[in-house]
């Protein structure tokens, strides 16, 4: 896998036209593209098509399902003869309902559970009900639903770049860290609505295997020219991991 294959860029557009040009502008300068809610809810399932006909080796349905076991099984399965390469389900606290994911997905489809969304932070955790060790060291939480995510059969995990490494060595190689809250040190907006960020470098040497980046690509001036910059910082995390 090249460096630029590990940069999913997620089509978080609100139509169809805008979606398919920056699709367009950015085939082969990214290895996947990503369509998450807003695009599936403005387009429908079509929009899979249409976004492999603008050229996309690969893509991710980012639909994050949360339900109870047997009505994830089914949604699942509805997206199984899609031909997407992986699909998010949230780990949430049920194992029955990830193996309904994997159930669902006959194999057609990599299921990545999210273990805690990388725009929430240890106050977050602490507010919401978690024992207080949580909010102290949400690494734990994030590892303990990597494991049961892959004990469930998932393909990987959503994680951001502070607990890549962890996960690594507790699920293995073959299990993907899949990292969004993307920022690299040169894009200078900050980190939005994001709280466990990381630069490009950082994550893909703690171990990431695919990195989501939107904004910083989408708003730049020259969104090819930092696609490729962002390829150069994967490669020098690359060579920093030994890889
Ligand atoms: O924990 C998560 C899970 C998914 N996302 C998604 O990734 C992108 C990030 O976009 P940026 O513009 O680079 O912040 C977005 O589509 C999220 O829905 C995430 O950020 N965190």
């Amino acid at each position: 896998m090249s460096p630029k294959d590990r940069i999913i860029f997620p089509l978080d557009l609100p139509t169809e036209t805008e979606a398919l040009d920056y699709a367009t502008l950015l085939c082969g300068k990214v290895g996947m593209f990503k369509i998450g809610l807003e695009l599936f809810l403005e387009c429908g399932p079509s929009i899979v098509e249409k976004v492999r006909q603008a050229g996309a080796a690969d893509i991710f349905l980012d639909l994050k399902l949360h339900d109870i076991p047997v009505t994830v099984e089914r949604a699942v399965a509805r997206v199984a003869d899609l031909g997407v390469r992986f699909l998010t389900v949230h780990c949430g606290e049920s194992e029955a309902m990830l193996k309904g994911a994997v159930a669902g997905s006959g194999g057609k489809v990599g299921i990545l559970g999210v273990t805690v969304l990388t725009s929430v932070g240890p106050d977050d955790i602490r507010k919401s009900g978690f024992l207080p060790q949580y909010a102290e060291d949400l690494k734990q939480l994030v590892v303990k639903r990597a494991v049961m995510a892959s004990a469930c059969g998932c393909a990987g995990v959503i994680c951001s770049g502070h607990e890549a490494s962890v996960i690594r060595e507790a699920a293995g190689d073959d299990f993907f860290t899949v990292t969004p809250g993307i920022r690299p040190a040169w894009e200078g907006t900050g980190a939005d609505d994001q709280k466990r960020v990381m630069t490009p470098a950082e994550a893909i040497a703690s171990g990431s295997d695919y990195l989501v980046i939107g904004r910083p690509i989408r708003n730049a001036e020259d969104p090819v020219a930092a696609a490729a910059r962002v390829a150069e910082e994967i490669q020098e995390g690359l060579l920093a991991r030994g890889r």
